[in-house]
C-alpha cells in the first residue's frame, strides 16, 4: 500500500523469467482478489484472507465457450432461492460452459463467476459476479454439481492450466454475491445504486481495467526482452564488409538499425507510459477503497477505461510485431529455441486477446472520444478529463486549421513536430469518424450497423492515433521535466522523437488525405529524420539495452549475454543440450536392422 509500484515490479520481474509462472500467481493473488475486493464488500474479507495465505487458489470466470467479447450475452444463470437464501448456479448447456479460465484446469478452488442474476419472481437483473467454490482445497476434487477440466495445449503459456467449468444446480450462500453493483435485501428484493442497466454493466466490468493496465506493462517487458536479445546479437554478429578482410557488425547496417532501433525507442516510451498509467490506476483503486462517489472518481474510471482499451492493443501489437522483427533480425540463431525469441513471441500473443480482444476494445476508446466530441461541439461543454489526455480536443477547430510547417529533416528532430502532427491527426480522425457515423446512421436501419460500418479507417484509426498521442505526450513531458537527470535528457529525447516520427509515419496516407501534408517534402523529411535518429542512437543502443535488460540468468538467451561473447556462449549452450553428443536410441534400426523397402 505504501509503494504500489512494487506490485508492478513484481509482476514484471516474475514475467521476465516466465509468464506462465507470473500468470498463475497473479491470477490468484491479484485478479481474483481484485475482483472480490472491487466487486464485494466487508462480508467477503475471508476470501481475501484465504487467498493471501495461499489456502485457496482462484481466478475470474467470465468467458464462455460460445461468448467472450459480448459479456452481456453470457448465459450462466444464478437464481435466488428465497427459502434457503442461496443462489443456484446453472450452465444451460455445454456452449455456456466457462472456457479458457486460467488456473481452472487443475488447481482453482474458487472462482469469481459472472452470471445473470434472477430474483425469485423470475426477473433478470443482468450480469453480476459470485464467488463459487470449484474444488475442495484439501483434495482438489470438484465440488458437487461442478464439472471442471483442462482445455488442453495452447500456442503459448503452457505452464498455466486454462480450463472449463459447468454448473448443475450448484448452491452457494447469498453472501457470495459480490454486491457492489447490486444486492438482495433480507426480503428478497433486488437493490442497486445504478438505475441505468448500461451503467451497472460498466461498473461490474470495471475490475477488468486493472488487468488491462497491467497487461500493458507485461507487453513492455516482452518488448524489452526481444530488443535486448536482437540488439546485443546485432552488435556482435558480423556479416559482409567494405573489404574482403573486414566484416562489420550487422547493427552497422542502416537497414538493421531501422528495423530494430524504433522498437528500442518504443520500449522506452511505452515503459514510461505503463508505469505512470499504473499509478493512475492506483489512484482509481484508492478511490474505490475509500468509497469515493465523486464525479471526478467516475470520470477517472471512464478515462482509465478508454486509455486501457487502446493502450493494451497498441502495446501488445507493438511487442508482437517487435518480437517477430527481432526474431528475423537474429537470422537463423533467432529461430533456435534456446535463444528464447519464439517463447517470448508465443507467450506475448494472447495479450492481444485476453482481458478483451484488441479490436473489440478499441471501439470502447473511440466511443468515449465520440461522446466527448459531441459534448464539446453540440453542447459547448469543454472536456476536463482527470488525466488531461483529452484536453487538447477543446481546441479542435484551431488545431484543424494547422498545417505541417517543417522544411528540413533537422527541424523534424524536435519532438514538438510529431506531437503537433498527432494533435491534428486525432482531431481530424475524430471529426471524420463522427461524420462517417452520421452518414452511416442515415443509411443504416439501426445504430448497431452504423457503428460497425464506421470502424475501418475511421474509429479504429482514431483510437490508435489517440493512444499514440497520449504516450508520446507523456514521454515528451517526462524527457523535458527538470527532475529527469540532465545528462540523460539528450538521449531520451532522441528516443522520444524517434518513437513519435516512426509511429506517425504509419499514418502518412491520412496526413496527406486530410491536407496536413502537401507535396513530397513532408514525407521525405520525416523518413530522413527517422534514419538520422536511428544512426545517432546506434552507438548508444547497447548501453540503452543494458539499462533495460534483466540479468543473463533471467534473459536466458545465449546469443544475448551481457559479456558479448556471442559464439562462446552459444557453443557452450548447444553442447550442454540434452543428449547432444549421444547417438539416438534407434541407431540400430537406422544403420543395420533396416526395414526392408516395401515390407513395412
Ligand atoms: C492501493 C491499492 C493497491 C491496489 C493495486 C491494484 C492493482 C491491480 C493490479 C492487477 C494485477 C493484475 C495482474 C495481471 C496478471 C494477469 C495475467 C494475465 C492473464 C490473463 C487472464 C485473462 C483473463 C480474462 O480474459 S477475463 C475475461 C475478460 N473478458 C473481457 O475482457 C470481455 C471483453 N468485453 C467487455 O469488456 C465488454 O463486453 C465490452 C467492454 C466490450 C462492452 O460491451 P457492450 O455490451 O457493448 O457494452 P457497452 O455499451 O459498450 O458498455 C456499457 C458501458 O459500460 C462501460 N464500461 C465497460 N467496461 C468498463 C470498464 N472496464 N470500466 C469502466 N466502464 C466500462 C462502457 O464504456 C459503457 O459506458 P457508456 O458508454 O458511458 O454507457
Ligand atoms: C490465454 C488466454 C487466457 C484466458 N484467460 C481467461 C480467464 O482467465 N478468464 C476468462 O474469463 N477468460 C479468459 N480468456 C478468454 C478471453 O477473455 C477471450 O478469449 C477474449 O475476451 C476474446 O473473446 P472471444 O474469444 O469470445 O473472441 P471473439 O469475440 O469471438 O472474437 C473473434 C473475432 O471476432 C472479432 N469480433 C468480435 N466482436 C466484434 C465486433 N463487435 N466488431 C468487430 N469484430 C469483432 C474479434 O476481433 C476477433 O477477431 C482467456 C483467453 C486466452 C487466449
Amino acid at each position: 500500500m505504501e509503494k504500489p509500484q512494487k506490485l508492478l515490479v513484481l509482476i514484471n520481474s516474475l514475467g521476465m523469467y516466465d509468464w506462465s509462472l507470473a500468470a498463475k500467481f497473479f491470477l490468484n493473488t491479484q485478479v481474483f482478489a481484485g475482483a472480490v475486493g472491487n466487486g464485494g464488500s466487508e462480508r467477503h474479507q475471508n476470501f481475501l484472507n484465504q487467498t493471501r495465505n495461499m489456502e485457496v487458489g482462484s481466478n475470474i470466470c467470465n468467458n464462455q465457450m460460445s461468448h467472450g467479447s459480448n459479456t452481456k450475452a453470457i448465459r450462466t444463470v444464478a437464481h435466488f432461492d428465497a427459502s434457503t437464501k442461496e443462489f443456484i448456479l446453472n450452465s444451460p448447456d455445454f456452449e455456456a460452459a466457462k472456457f479458457w479460465v486460467g488456473n481452472m484446469g487443475k488447481t482453482a478452488t474458487h472462482a469469481v463467476v459472472y452470471a445473470q442474476l434472477y430474483t425469485s419472481d423470475g426477473q433478470c437483473h443482468g450480469l453480476h459476479s459470485f464467488v463459487v467454490q470449484i474444488r475442495d482445497p484439501k483434495t482438489l476434487l470438484p465440488m458437487p454439481g461442478v464439472m471442471v477440466g483442462d482445455i488442453g495445449k495452447k500456442l503459448g503459456q503452457n505452464g498455466i492450466d486454462n480450463g472449463f467449468a459447468m454448473f448443475y444446480n450448484v448452491r452457494i450462500p447469498q453472501e457470495n454475491l459480490l454486491n457492489s453493483t447490486g444486492d438482495i435485501s433480507p426480503s428478497g428484493k433486488y437493490t442497486s445504486r445504478y438505475k441505468d442497466p448500461k451503467q451497472r454493466l460498466g461498473a461490474s466490468l470495471g475490475t477488468l481495467s486493472s488487468g488491462r493496465v497491467s497487461i500493458i506493462g507485461m507487453t513492455v517487458v516482452n518488448l524489452k526482452l526481444v530488443v535486448s536479445i536482437a540488439i546485443r546479437f546485432s552488435a556482435t554478429r558480423r556479416q559482409f564488409g567494405p573489404t574482403e578482410k573486414e566484416e562489420i557488425p550487422v547493427l552497422e547496417y542502416q537497414l538493421q538499425q531501422w528495423r530494430l532501433i524504433p522498437y528500442l525507442a518504443a520500449a522506452y516510451a511505452l515503459d514510461y507510459f505503463s508505469k505512470s498509467f499504473f499509478m493512475n490506476l492506483i489512484e482509481l483503486q484508492i478511490g474505490i477503497l475509500m468509497k469515493d462517489r465523486s464525479p471526478r472518481q467516475a470520470e477517472l474510471g471512464k478515462e482509465i477505461h478508454a486509455l486501457s482499451c487502446a493502450g493494451k492493443p497498441l502495446a501488445s501489437w507493438t511487442a508482437q510485431h517487435g518480437a517477430q522483427e527481432c526474431r528475423e533480425a537474429c537470422g537463423g540463431h533467432g529461430f533456435l529455441a534456446i535463444n528464447r525469441l519464439g517463447d517470448i513471441r508465443n507467450d506475448n500473443d494472447p495479450n492481444c486477446t485476453y482481458e478483451g480482444d484488441n479490436n473489440v476494445l478499441l471501439q470502447q476508446t473511440s466511443n468515449y472520444l465520440l461522446g466527448l466530441f459531441h459534448s464539446i461541439r453540440e453542447d459547448n461543454i469543454p472536456c476536463e478529463s482527470p488525466l488531461g489526455s483529452t484536453h487538447f480536443l477543446n481546441d479542435f477547430k484551431t488545431i484543424l486549421s494547422h498545417k505541417f510547417t517543417a522544411r528540413t529533416a533537422r527541424e523534424c528532430l524536435d519532438c514538438t513536430v510529431p506531437l503537433a502532427a498527432y494533435k491534428w491527426l486525432v482531431c481530424y480522425l475524430l471529426r471524420e469518424s463522427n461524420q462517417k457515423l452520421q452518414q452511416e446512421r442515415q443509411k443504416a436501419t439501426n445504430d448497431f450497423d452504423a457503428r460497425n460500418n464506421s470502424q475501418v479507417y475511421y474509429c479504429r484509426s482514431l483510437a490508435l492515433a489517440f493512444i499514440e498521442h497520449t504516450i508520446l505526450q507523456r514521454y515528451y513531458d517526462y524527457t523535458h521535466d527538470t527532475s529527469t537527470p540532465a545528462s540523460l535528457q539528450p538521449v531520451l529525447r532522441k528516443l522520444c522523437t524517434l518513437y513519435g516520427l516512426w509511429s506517425l509515419s504509419k499514418h502518412m496516407a491520412v496526413l496527406y488525405q486530410g491536407g496536413y501534408f502537401t507535396g513530397e517534402l513532408p514525407g521525405k523529411i520525416i523518413q530522413d529524420a527517422v534514419l538520422e535518429l536511428c544512426a545517432e542512437l546506434k552507438d548508444d543502443a547497447v548501453s540503452l539495452v543494458d539499462a533495460i535488460a534483466p540479468p543473463d540468468f533471467i534473459l536466458n538467451s545465449p546469443i544475448a549475454k551481457a559479456d558479448g561473447e556471442l559464439y562462446k556462449n552459444l557453443w557452450s549452450a548447444v553442447l550442454q543440450g540434452e543428449k547432444v553428443l549421444e547417438r539416438p536410441s534407434w541407431w540400430a534400426e537406422f544403420c543395420t536392422k533396416k526395414p526392408l523397402i516395401a515390407k513395412l
